[in-house]
């Protein structure tokens, strides 16, 4: 069990906290803290504030993901689709969206805008090499296997 620490900023002790809205949900909804509605027109994108910083242990990560329902209704989604949370980032967590609907949309002061989603990062070291090792594969790839 992991445990993430959240700080709320400065006036948006009303706006709710990340949360899932069922017991096994793998995401935790993300409320827009914009102080007030917020229009996104056709093709505009918007960072929009969540009203928090977080920490959370350093192998993990979070993804920040869209909503499939407002994508479906409205052609709202996140630009940078996963957005990375680093572990050591302590600023505000911003939701980059973007309207690829065909009408304006608007934000309303704590509607659900994302979610996000958290991964365990595994430990990387980087090693340069002249000669890779050998697979069966090789180069092949970009529908190298057929479809
Ligand atoms: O959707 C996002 C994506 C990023 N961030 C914050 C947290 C993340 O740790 C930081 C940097 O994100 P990223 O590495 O994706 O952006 P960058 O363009 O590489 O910026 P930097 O040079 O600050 O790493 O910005 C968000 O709040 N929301
Ligand atoms: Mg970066």
């Amino acid at each position: 069990m992991y445990q993430v620490l959240f700080k709320r900023l400065p006036g948006n002790e009303e706006i709710q906290l990340p949360v899932r809205m069922s017991e096994l949900a793998a995401g935790f909804d993300l409320h827009a803290a914009v102080a007030e509605p917020v229009s996104l027109s056709p093709g505009e994108r918007k960072l929009i504030p969540t009203g928090f910083c977080m920490a959370m242990p350093s192998d993990l990560e979070a993804q920040i993901r869209p909503r499939s329902g407002l994508a479906y209704k409205h052609g709202i989604t996140c630009l940078n689709s996963p957005g990375t949370i680093d572990a050591d980032y302590r600023g505000e967590v911003k939701v980059l969206l973007i309207n690829l609907g065909q009408e304006t949309f608007t934000i309303e002061r704590g509607e659900r805008i994302a979610q996000m989603v958290f991964q365990t990062v595994p430990s990387i070291t980087i090693g340069e090499v002249d000669e890779l090792p050998e697979t069966i594969r090789g180069a092949g790839g970009f529908g190298h296997t057929g479809v």
